[in-house]
C-alpha cells in the first residue's frame, strides 16, 4: 500500500544549519497494516509522515501509494488516498462552523460527493448515524459550532470525518498529545475501531509507549533518520509491555 524506496531528505542543504532528517530509508507497509512509529525527538518521524502525505518531497528515492507512483505528487493530489490527524485538535476542523458543515467540507475534500450530496437530508442522516456510532452523545449537536467541543470530542469527530470518505490510509501524528489521559484513551480506541472497521492502512507516530504496546500490528523505532528496529506482528504479539519499555524507554 505504501512503499518508500531509498528516500532521503536534508533540510537547509549546504547551509550551516543543514539537517539530514532521513537517509536512504526503505519501508514497505502492506494494506491494512497498522504501523506504530516511535523514536526520540528529531529522529525523523514527522518528516516520514510528511513525505508520505506529500507536504514535503524527497531529495532522492521513490514513493508509491496504493500502486501509484506518488513521488512527485503534491499533498492535495494524494488526499483521495490519505487522511491525516494532527496533534492539535484545532487543526483539521473549522472552529466557527457547525459539526455538520465541517463534515460537508470533509466530504468535499476528495471531491467525490459534491455539494448537492453535502446539502441534502440523506447526508445529514448519514452524518448523524456516524456520529452516534462514536457513542459520545454528539449526534444531537450537529448544528453546534465544532469549536465549542472539547479537544477529545473534536479529535474523535475529525477521525470520523477522515474515514467517511474514500481514504485508504490514515496518518496519526501524535493525535493524543494535547489531551488528558481519559480523552486520549477514548480517541485511541476510536481510531483503532475505525481503522479495523474501514480496513485502513495506518501509521501512528507516538511518544506513548503504552499506546505502542496496545495498538497497531507492527512497531518501528527510528533514530537519526533511520529505522533502528522493525518489529513484525508475530514478534509484537509475543512482546510483553515491560520488554517494550525496556527496548524503547
Ligand atoms: N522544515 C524543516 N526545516 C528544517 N529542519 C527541519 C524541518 N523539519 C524537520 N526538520 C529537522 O529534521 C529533523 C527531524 O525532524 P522530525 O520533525 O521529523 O523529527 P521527529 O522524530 O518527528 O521529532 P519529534 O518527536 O520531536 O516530533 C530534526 O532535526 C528537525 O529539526
Amino acid at each position: 500500500m505504501i512503499e518508500l524506496k531509498s528516500i532521503s531528505k536534508t533540510f537547509n542543504a549546504g547551509k550551516p544549519n543543514e539537517v539530514k532528517a532521513l537517509g536512504k530509508l526503505n519501508l514497505e507497509i502492506k494494506e491494512k497494516e497498522f504501523v506504530v512509529i516511535v523514536g526520540s525527538n528529531g529522529s525523523g518521524k514527522t518528516t516520514l509522515l510528511n513525505l508520505v502525505a506529500g507536504t514535503i518531497l524527497p531529495d532522492t528515492g521513490s514513493i508509491s501509494i496504493a500502486g501509484n507512483n506518488a513521488t512527485k505528487l503534491a499533498d492535495y493530489q494524494r488526499s483521495k488516498w490519505i487522511a491525516r490527524i494532527f496533534q492539535n485538535p484545532l487543526s483539521g476542523t473549522a472552529a466557527d462552523l457547525s459539526i455538520l458543515d465541517n463534515f460537508r467540507l470533509a466530504a468535499l475534500r476528495t471531491q467525490n460527493k459534491g455539494l448537492t450530496i453535502g446539502k441534502n437530508e440523506k447526508f445529514k442522516t448519514l452524518v448523524r448515524e456516524k456520529i452516534a456510532a462514536l457513542g459520545m452523545g454528539l449526534e444531537d449537536k450537529t448544528e453546534q459550532p465544532i469549536g465549542t467541543l472539547s479537544g477529545g470530542q473534536r479529535q474523535a469527530l475529525t477521525l470520523m470525518m477522515s474515514v467517511m470518505d474514500e481514504c485508504k490510509i490514515l496518518l496519526l501524528d501524535e493525535p493524543t498529545a494535547a489531551l488528558d489521559p481519559r480523552s486520549a484513551e477514548n480517541v485511541m480506541r476510536t481510531a483503532d475501531a475505525l481503522i479495523k472497521q474501514y480496513g485502513l492502512t495506518a501509521i501512528l507516530v507516538t511518544h506513548n509507549l503504552k499506546d505502542a504496546a496496545n495498538y497497531g500490528s507492527r512497531i518501528i523505532q527510528m533514530s537519526e533518520g533511520e529505522i533502528l528496529k522493525d518489529i513484525s506482528t508475530a514478534e509484537k504479539t509475543k512482546l510483553k509491555q515491560a520488554e517494550l519499555f525496556e527496548w524503547f524507554g
